[in-house]
């Protein structure tokens, strides 16, 4: 693979030595080796990452493949606790060798899960050195497809244990311009469900500011809750990643389209909407807070200089000396010297902007560039040399820029000038601000043509004229272009169907349920309720869901269960068979708040398998059923199986339980051919005559494969559901219906699928404007 344009610039860059830029093109040229990240909160990471330590990479490392020892998986030493993973192994191995393909199974079916990231090494770079919170308010401006803001979540939930969710008081703020690719993001973060996270769909280069009430430093009068709405003030940041859009020639490895179409304007093309998205990113940021800016692009102009001219036009930031983090991480420093070019033939390049004009005067109508893609005459102040640039020969990976800023600490210190630096930061500045002039240097890039834009390769991608979605996008958000999400409506505490929902799952009286959201205008109750923290609550409150587009906020966690199984009545069959003292304890259990008029009628909820986590450390503890692993192979084996097929001691104890949710716990244990290493507590559903285990089919897959070492018969699967609940039907029982997600719901549809597929592991690409589902 070879393009002359690439290498004529680069070497013009001079970004490394003679002897360097042989092995520099080798390894470009050289296929990009595997990478995963082991993730969730740390606890269960762990685990798992002991899992693939001590299981499979033991049976991994004897593995002979015609006549060639295959090298087993290796830890990247630079990540934190070893939970990173890199393998090189042809697919040929992956397909044909027993030992490697169980493993990529293993690998599938985690990754579906949430449990494993597949990743680019170079890409989990920018969270770590961001250095989230759990208290942090962070936003990430350009997020999707969200492989970046999966690791920020699992930083604000560094609090969460092996089988609950920590609520953090942090919040993450996850946006993208472009509207589909939200929806990527919210499914990608959906495997770490959390309270804390929203969704928007805006221009962050223009990003509106928002209000939060801002928190009394001192005990307030109960009368001061009159004034709340008077002491709004700007929500700012204590975190801001910006992993912007751009070239993606660091992704030469696997998007292998760049060797055709690169060329130098691909990156001047991006530069003004880069340093765009970074200045607005300063302006919100905290004093003190962090940015982290990224891309993967190796092209000076997008990254020293973006990164030169922010510093020169906001002189409260500075670069952090990052050096000594990660002593593992090889890097280069940043460079001080760099020198553009608007030929796409590479065949000149300029030293300074004032050398190019003079050789291109007609130049500054008609190109791209400007000054300040040019190093500025104070660079040896800025320190450029602080942020890093990683090469894909330095440690077999893709190419990477991250600089990290941060506000001067010797900034506003005063108190009086911290809080001016506050309102300077983000008041006046309440609306988008399209109308505003951009920064003159810059105009040009959203005035480019079309044939111009045909030319930009987003990313790795080559963009098509009908595809550019990046300019549309943000056009179409920044203009408040048409937004078709439904309303943010947080319930009444005194809800009738939240207050009948929280006494029938039984949770304690701590339960935040003043942070449950609905999704309609009228606040009626439908069929998911969703719980935010007190922060995303008041971010909803305080701003119009319209103006920040927000598409997503919080957690789902109740759901209304549909099907006969699911209309229950206090005089349910069940009830009445059940002995007066287990009557009186059941009403024992409901809130005081809740009338005997809505209690116990209306639709059935039940906790959904993600939202187990969040809600596990409010349901009531007697109320958790200890469930044996033989209990739990039955649940995982079949679908609707009945009562009579668990042993006697959990028969028992199901059968003297309401119709209806229930949580179990299965403490680690051992059965012939399981083995449970750590406590899971799962979502089940009691019906009339049998049991069903409410998750859905993936985690089930997973559960089957980390447990009991195997997968589900997959040709099997929708017969047997069928046929089991042909036999419970039979029985004439209700049963609850899965959905076709199996998480229960919806009426049932289960693709068959054939044994001999090749299962696929889905590659969050993130030098792609697309997500790219790989067969290995
Ligand atoms: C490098 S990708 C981000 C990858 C992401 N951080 C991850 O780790 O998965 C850049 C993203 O920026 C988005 N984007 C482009 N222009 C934008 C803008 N003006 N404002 C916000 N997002 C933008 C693109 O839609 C794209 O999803």
């Amino acid at each position: 693979m070879r393009n002359e344009r690439f290498e004529a610039y680069y070497k013009a860059q001079m970004v490394l030595s003679e002897e360097e830029w042989g092995q520099f093109l080798d390894a470009l040229s050289s296929p990009l080796p595997t990478t995963f990240r082991v993730a969730g909160s740390r606890l269960t990471a762990n685990s798992l990452n002991k899992a693939i330590k001590e299981v499979h990479v033991p049976i991994l490392s004897n593995v002979i493949f015609e006549d060639q020892k295959i090298p087993p998986p290796v830890q990247l030493p630079w990540y934190p606790d070893g939970l990173a993973w890199q393998f090189n192994v042809p697919k040929k191995v992956l397909r044909k060798s027993p030992e490697f393909k169980k493993f990529h199974s293993f690998l599938v079916f985690e990754t579906e899960v949430g449990n494993i990231s597949r990743q680019e090494a170079v890409s989990m770079l920018p969270p770590l050195f961001l250095d989230v919170e759990p208290h942090h308010r962070v936003m990430d401006m350009c997020a999707a497809p969200g492989s970046k803001t999966a690791q920020l979540l699992e930083a604000l939930h560094a609090h969460d244990t092996l089988t609950a969710s920590s609520i953090p008081s942090g919040l993450l703020i996850a946006n993208d311009s472009d509207y589909k690719r939200t929806h990527l993001l919210i499914h990608q973060s959906a495997r770490l469900p959390s309270p804390a996270l929203m969704v928007t769909n805006l221009d962050a280069s223009n990003y509106p500011s928002m209000k939060v009430p801002s928190v009394p430093t001192h005990p307030q009068p109960p009368s001061s809750s009159i004034n709340v709405k008077s002491k709004l003030t700007p929500l700012l940041f204590d975190r801001i990643l910006c992993d912007v859009p751009c070239s993606g020639d660091g992704t030469l490895r696997k998007n292998l389209g760049i060797w055709k179409t690169w060329q130098p304007n691909d990156g001047n093309g991006l530069h003004s909407l880069q340093l765009r998205i970074l200045q607005r990113a300063m302006k919100l940021l905290k004093p003190d807070g962090r940015v982290v800016y990224s891309t993967c692009s190796m092209n000076p102009v997008e990254n020293e200089a973006v990164v030169a001219s922010a510093l020169n036009t906001n002189s409260d930031f500075h670069l952090v000396d990052v050096s000594s983090s990660l002593p593992s991480l090889k890097r280069r420093p940043g460079l001080s010297a760099w020198r553009p070019t608007a030929d796409k033939a590479v065949k000149t390049t300029y030293e300074t902007y004032s050398a190019f004009l003079e050789a291109n005067p007609q130049a500054a109508a008609n190109t791209k560039l400007t000054e300040g893609h040019w190093p500025p005459s104070n660079v040896a102040d800025l320190h450029l040399e602080r942020s890093m640039r990683i090469y894909p020969h330095l440690q077999d990976s893709g190419g990477f820029f991250v600089a990290v800023l941060e506000r001067k600490t010797g900034g506003p210190s005063s108190k009086r000038e911290k809080k001016r630096a506050v309102e300077e930061t983000a008041e006046g500045d309440n609306e988008p601000d399209t109308k505003k002039p951009r920064l003159t240097e810059e105009t040009l890039t959203t005035t480019s043509t079309p044939q111009q834009e045909t030319d930009i390769t987003m990313m790795g991608a080559s963009v098509k004229n009908d595809d550019l979605s990046i300019f549309d996008d943000a056009k179409d958000a920044a203009s408040g272009g048409a937004f078709k999400e439904m309303p943010y409506t947080f319930l009444s505490k005194d809800d009738p169907a939240l207050v009948s929902c929280i006494q029938r799952l039984h949770l304690t009286s701590n339960f935040p349920s003043e942070n449950i959201l609905i999704r309609n205008p009228e606040g009626d109750v439908v069929r998911s309720m969703y719980l935010t923290n007190s922060i995303v609550k008041s971010v909803i409150q305080n701003n119009d869901f319209t103006r920040i587009r927000l598409t997503s906020a919080g957690t789902k966690v109740f759901t209304r269960q549909e099907g006969a199984g699911a209309k229950v009545h206090p005089k349910s069959v069940l009830e009445e068979t059940k002995s007066k003292e287990e009557q009186d304890e059941n009403r024992r259990s409901v809130p005081s708040s809740a009338s005997p008029s809505n209690v116990g009628v209306g639709p059935q909820y039940r906790i959904l398998g993600e939202g187990l986590p969040v809600v596990l450390p409010y349901v009531e503890p007697t109320r958790i059923i200890e469930g044996p692993m033989s209990a739990l192979k039955t649940l995982v084996e079949s679908y609707y199986p009945l009562l009579e097929s668990f042993e006697e001691s959990f028969r028992d104890v199901i059968r003297q339980s309401e119709l209806g949710c229930h949580v179990v716990r299965f403490p680690p244990g051992e059965i012939q051919g399981g083995s449970l290493s750590h406590e899971l507590v799962l979502p089940i559903w009691k019906s009339g005559v049998s049991m069903t285990l409410m998750i859905d089919k993936k985690a089930k897959n997973a559960l089957s494969l980390r447990v009991f070492g195997k997968e589900l018969p997959s040709t099997a699967s929708a017969r047997q559901r069928k046929t089991e609940k042909a036999i419970v039907d039979a029985a004439g029982a209700d049963t609850v219906v899965l959905d076709d997600e199996g998480e229960g719901g919806h009426g049932e549809v289960v693709a068959e699928e054939s044994s001999d597929e090749v299962t696929v592991w889905p590659d969050i690409n993130i030098g792609s404007e697309h997500i790219v589902i790989q067969g290995l």
